[in-house]
């Protein structure tokens, strides 16, 4: 068995329809950006398999030659991801544009000599985006997101920085299920195999950081989430208390990552509560 087929041996209620899933994250994809008014779409290429899986739906949706995919490593990113961004690019057809984030990070952390690896990261994350939303102007691409489904719940990313979007095509998929349809989608094999990492500092892996693997925290995931399973019929079913409460804490911990910012109320018609829907405008 490969592992992708031996993953979802274990989750086997993870397991998507590949070819419907795509097709309707393309076609929903072409009609949000279009919506927009836009043709063309721009997304951070970082080596890893969450950007690959979205540079080959943009790729599909609107022709490899209407995507700007833009490499941004920093001095110490792996010069293996810069290889795997652009073997994705390659295997894409779609242009690769590298920005190197170096000199604007190191001259902003002169003045912060003691700053911690995270703050470090967090700063690189909202440099790129600040970055695509600079050529987004210049091409006329709208920004793509690759936040998957167990990131935003977990708040495994940097708000305002890699979290940052217009349309994210994965953020309902998991971690395991963007491992299913980028095996399907043929993505370069080196990039399917590397244990995912945000690449912040130097050998910084997701599942050394947040202490679980994707497999086992999504398939809590489906039935905390997607099933709402309670505390006691999860532990019923087989999962770890420790585990369960960890992951519980941090999803509640994290709903700030998934939502706009909190607006203190005056007015009987306040944005974001009840200045919201298509009605409220008069359509
Ligand atoms: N309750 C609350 N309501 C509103 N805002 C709240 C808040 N609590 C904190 N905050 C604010 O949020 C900030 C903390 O959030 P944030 O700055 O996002 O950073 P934080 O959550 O501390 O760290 C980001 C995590 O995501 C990981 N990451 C980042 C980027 C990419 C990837 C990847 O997989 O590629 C992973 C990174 O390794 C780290 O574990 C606080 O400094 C504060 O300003
Ligand atoms: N060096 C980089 N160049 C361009 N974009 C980057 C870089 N590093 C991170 N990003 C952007 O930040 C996003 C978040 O990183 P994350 O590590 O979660 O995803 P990934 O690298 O695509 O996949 P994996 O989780 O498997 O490593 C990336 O998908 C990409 O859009
Ligand atoms: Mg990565």
């Amino acid at each position: 068995m490969n592992p992708v087929e031996e993953m979802l041996a274990r989750a086997p209620y993870l397991r998507l329809d590949e070819e419907l899933a795509v097709e309707l994250l393309v076609r929903a994809l072409r009609e949000e950006v279009e919506k927009a008014g836009f043709q063309k779409v721009i997304l951070g290429l970082s080596g890893g398999i969450d950007s690959a899986l979205a540079l080959f739906l943009s790729a599909r949706a609107f022709g490899p030659e209407n995507v700007v995919a833009v490499c941004m490593p920093y001095r110490e990113s792996s010069p293996a991801s810069v290889k795997d961004a652009r073997k994705a690019a390659q295997a894409a057809g779609v242009e690769m544009v590298t920005v190197d984030i170096t000199p604007q990070i190191d001259a902003y952390f002169a003045g912060f000599p003691e700053a911690s690896p995270l703050r470090r990261g967090n700063k690189m994350a909202r440099e790129r985006m600040s970055i695509l939303y600079d050529l987004s102007a210049e091409h006329r691409a709208l920004v793509i997101g690759t936040s998957n489904k167990t990131e935003l719940l977990l708040g495994y990313g940097t708000q305002f920085g890699d979290m940052a979007s217009a349309v994210n095509p994965l953020g309902d998929l998991y971690k395991t299920q963007v491992r299913q349809l980028s095996a399907h989608l043929k993505v370069p094999e080196s990039i399917l195999q590397k244990p995912p990492s945000a690449d912040l500092w130097p050998d910084q892996t997701d599942e050394g950081e947040l202490g679980f693997s994707y497999l086992d925290v999504d398939r809590l995931l489906h039935f905390m989430v997607d099933r709402r399973y309670s505390r006691e019929r999860l532990i019923r079913q087989g999962f770890d208390p420790g585990l369960i409460d960890r992951v519980h804490r941090r999803v509640v911990a994290n709903q700030y990552k998934r939502r706009l910012p909190v607006i203190l109320k005056l007015s009987g018609r306040t944005v974001g509560t009840d200045f919201r829907y298509p009605r409220d405008w008069g359509l």
